[in-house]
């Protein structure tokens, strides 16, 4: 429905309410402010998620490392990293290993082994899907590309290093060499999405120590149809890892030991294309070896044939998430 311009003026006072409120550290008010502006206007919700995480770092500026390393989440994070923190065999039962022939049944003869790692939001692994000629074809290619990782800045734009991300990466197209062609190719199989959406790969390698503390990887802001958000993840892991170098995600108690070969699959999105903060997740620590993965992000266009939207925004499951605690 379109918005009449008073009420639109209401909305833009209560977000500029809920920011002042975010700036003097009450960060409950606040939340219930943007929750009052998102049920009013849903549309909204990328716009308020950007003023909270933009103010919530903004504030901490200085000191935001050591901040954030004090928070829940933060915490939660390192005991999943550590395996402290895992679910119940009855939390994991409902989980199914299962054979897919993939889409139109094209292998039928060799099926994707799925794991399901997470039922809401979805996760899964597919297992033995890239072969050892593949994962060398991709370091060989990557390997004189491979610069330290930088992250995009949602406040001022750009991208920069930073200490919650320590690694190297390099960015590749898939046509430079039909090995890394057929990977886009399988995940159509595998996922029944339209990969054509999909970023170059992003190859990754972490060290001793290397690290990636946990976010997000949907975009907050500079959505548009054009440039149309990240609905999932596939992390292509390129090597084992002797001890450390998890993804884990903290708030789905699943820590995720790199298996080379194997594919992380998960949806960033809610069926209603709001970010799902409920898939936070990290690369933990590497304690010993070296981490190599390659990251495709696929994006949203055209993709209701395999993923249709429900009749309902389902952001509000995830929205408790979006606070940093
Ligand atoms: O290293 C990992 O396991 C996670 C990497 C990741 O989350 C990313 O590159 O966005
Ligand atoms: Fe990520």
């Amino acid at each position: 429905m379109e918005e009449t311009s008073s009420a639109a003026t209401e909305l833009d006072f209560m977000e500029k309410l809920g920011e002042n409120l975010m700036k003097t550290g009450d960060t409950t008010a606040a939340l219930e402010v943007f929750r009052a502006v998102v049920i009013k206007d849903p549309h909204r919700l990328s716009t308020v998620s950007a003023i909270y995480n933009n103010t919530h770092s903004l504030s901490e500026a200085l000191v935001e490392e050591e901040e954030y390393h004090k928070t829940q989440e933060f915490k939660l994070y390192e005991k999943v990293c550590r395996e402290e923190l895992k679910r119940s065999p009855a939390e994991e039962r409902h989980l199914r290993c299962r054979y897919y022939w993939g889409v139109d049944n094209a292998f039928v003869l060799s099926p994707f082994k799925i794991e399901e790692i997470n039922e809401d939001p979805f996760v899964m692994l597919i297992h033995d899907m890239v072969t050892d000629e593949q994962i060398e074809t991709i370091k060989r290619v990557s390997m004189p590309e491979m610069k330290r990782s930088t992250v995009r800045d949602d406040i001022v734009g750009g991208s920069k290093r930073r200490n919650y991300r320590i690694s190297k990466n390099a960015w590749i197209e898939y046509s430079l060499h039909p090995h890394i062609e057929k990977l886009l190719h399988v995940l159509h199989y595998a996922t029944g999405l339209e990969t054509q959406f999909s970023e170059e790969l992003q190859v990754a390698n972490y060290g001793l120590g290397g690290h990636y503390e946990p976010h997000v990887d949907f975009y907050l802001t500079g959505v548009t149809e054009e440039y149309s958000n990240r609905i999932s993840t596939s992390i292509f892991y390129l090597s084992d890892v002797e001890q450390g170098g998890a993804t884990a995600f903290p708030y789905l108690k699943i820590a995720i030991k790199p298996n080379k070969g194997t594919v992380l699959f998960w949806y960033n999105l809610h069926r209603s294309l709001d970010g799902d903060y409920r898939t936070k997740h990290a690369g933990c620590p590497v304690l010993k070896g070296s981490k190599w993965i390659g990251n495709v992000w696929t994006h949203d266009r055209t993709q209701f044939a395999i993923r249709p939207c429900g009749l309902f925004r389902d952001y509000e499951s995830s929205w408790e998430y979006m606070m940093v605690k």
